[in-house]
């Protein structure tokens, strides 16, 4: 059974609280000076991955008392109803089964009496042949013409996971492949791409786990359009459309044979649907070896955290030390800083996986919850970052805990560049732990010459307080195998955190309502009778927009 255990009603929670006025203004530099094992302590080496977590308001007891809080919310026993294909996500009545799309396991796995293993293998097969033939370029558009253009229409999950991992395996980009992604139904997002593309040598990969999202749809149906103005031939169309989904009677009505479908099945939610057809465009780009790499890294993660010590393990330490700042330390958001520039959509792509998940209010026993659950995810990449948003994370008024992510090795080598991104990267979070105290303010100031007056004006302004926890994930190279690892950690932290505060996390009804209300005004929009059926701001918006649309 899936635990529903209250946090705040545990032993732990309550010792925590106290232990949090205890320690929550020790300077972490002074921890690092009385205990000189420190890292060692609190860092974590696994395969190509060090977790130094050494620089954060933390201690051995805290440690201890968190693993104590995960122990009594039964997350062991969780973990196992996840891996085992149990119904956990109770809301939708569905197994949450993304981590066997990597499992390379021949034990069977049933859901609803059915070994999924086979349809997963039967699937990935069949990738495997379709992405071949596009590489060799046997797949040919209707004029005979090689396909060399994708583009995956597609949103959410059928969109973020995708991209950010074809941004961040660039250097693993098939060079005879171009990849494009279509997500917002904003008209523009599409014709930008179109104008880029011969449709004579495009595949649309349509991407959609229900086939009914109105923005896929309807960005689907306008290149479909633009597609057959061009080719002026139905048939074209098994050329050219493939579709990634669940459903299989929507993708036939919208005119792509079955046997262009690749499936999955609604056990795999969609912010953690890369693993499965979903991926489609990820392994068209980087070739289905470099797809399947990225599955074994992430199938390594999996069994690292299913057998792991609490103690050691990645995600449970990232989760508890989350759990630890959110709920004890009142820290309203978390950001995400990865010294890697093909990293740079991995912020947003945790925004979805995070915030998605776990942004509820309900707890597991359909009650309101009283403690704090998903923090606010953000970020973008160092070095960028420094000289946009650090000012607020150095002095600002806020307490924002950040995962430093760096790879230690560049995929392109040039020049000292790499040092000098590794060199932010070292800097910044020991520049966030030790702060800048007064004596070392009036120390430069006077080796500047400045008059006394002047320093004792400017003094206040040039204090960093510091003890700003942070986290540096150190990655020998931004692989394949590693990026699965990596990202199979994130997924596997967010897990936790939901079993902690209690919630669902693989449920979204939180997206609903504003679907439902943007289908309802739809047809408002057409004609230009006044729209009186809303409140004052909405009816008064959707007026002035009548008189400017034209
Ligand atoms: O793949 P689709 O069915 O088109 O869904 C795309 C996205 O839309 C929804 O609004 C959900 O909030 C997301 O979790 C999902 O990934």
């Amino acid at each position: 059974m899936f635990p529903k255990v209250n946090p705040a009603e545990t032993k732990s929670w309550d010792a925590l609280e106290n232990h949090y006025e205890d320690i929550s203004k020790d300077p972490i530099i002074e921890m690092f000076e009385k205990d000189p094992d420190r890292f060692n302590k609190f860092s974590i080496q696994w395969k190509d991955f060090l977790l130094d977590y050494s620089k954060n308001i933390f201690s051995d007891k805290t440690k201890s008392l968190l693993i104590k809080l995960a122990d009594e919310c039964q997350l062991k026993d969780a973990i196992e109803a996840m891996f085992s294909g149990e119904k956990i996500n109770e809301t939708e009545d569905r197994a949450v089964l993304h981590t066997a799309l990597r499992s390379n396991s021949k034990e069977p796995l049933k859901v609803d009496g059915e070994d999924v293993r086979p349809l997963i293998a039967k699937e990935l097969e069949k990738m495997k042949a379709f992405t071949e033939k596009l590489h060799s370029g046997e797949l040919k558009g209707f004029d005979g013409k090689v396909i060399k253009n994708i583009v995956n229409i597609g949103i959410g999950g059928s969109d973020l996971g995708p991209y950010m991992v074809c941004e961040a395996l660039k250097p693993y980009q098939k060079e005879n492949i171009n990849s494009y992604f279509v997500s917002n139904v904003d008209g523009s997002h599409l014709h930008q791409v179109l104008q880029k593309v011969d449709a004579a040598e495009t595949l649309f990969i349509i991407a959609s786990k229900t086939f009914t999202t109105q923005e896929t749809m309807t960005n689907a149906n306008s290149a479909k359009d633009w597609f057959l103005n061009l080719a002026k031939d139905e048939t074209a169309i098994a050329k050219h459309f493939i579709a990634l989904s669940t459903n299989k009677k929507s993708v036939e009505a919208f005119g792509i044979d079955s046997a262009n479908m690749f499936e999955f099945w609604d056990w795999v939610g969609g912010r953690y649907s890369l693993w499965s057809s979903i991926g489609m465009s990820i392994a068209c780009a980087i070739g289905y070896d470099n797809f399947r790499d990225l599955l074994d890294g992430a199938e390594a993660m999996d069994i690292h955290f299913r057998e792991t010590e609490f103690e050691k393990n990645l995600p449970v330490i990232l989760a508890m030390l989350g759990v630890w700042y959110n709920n004890f330390f009142g820290a309203e958001s978390h950001a995400i800083l990865p010294y890697d520039q093909y990293l740079h959509r991995f912020a947003s792509y945790l925004q979805q996986g995070d915030m998605e998940s776990n942004g509820k209010f309900i707890d597991r026993n359909g009650e309101p919850i009283a403690i704090q659950t998903g923090p606010i995810i953000w970020g973008e990449p160092g070095t960028n970052g420094q000289h946009a948003f650090y000012q607020l994370i150095h002095q600002g008024t806020k307490l924002i805990p950040s995962d430093f992510i760096a790879s230690a090795q560049s995929q392109n080598p040039m020049s000292d560049h790499h040092e000098k991104l590794l060199a932010n990267f070292f800097a910044q979070t020991e520049a966030l732990m030790k702060g800048k105290m007064e004596e070392t303010v009036i120390d430069e100031l006077l080796k500047t010459g400045m008059e006394e007056e002047d320093i004792d004006f400017l003094l206040p302004f040039k204090i960093f307080e510091g003890n700003q926890p942070t986290n540096s994930i150190l990655v020998k190279k931004i692989t394949p195998f590693n990026l699965g690892a990596l990202i199979a950690m994130y997924e596997h932290k967010i897990f936790v955190q939901g079993v902690i505060w209690n919630v669902f996390s693989f449920d979204q009804w939180g997206v609903e309502l504003g679907k439902q209300l943007a289908g309802q005004i739809l047809p408002e929009l057409q004609g230009d009778d006044k729209v009186t059926s809303h409140d004052g701001s909405t009816n008064s918006l959707i007026n002035q927009w009548k008189e400017w649309r034209k």
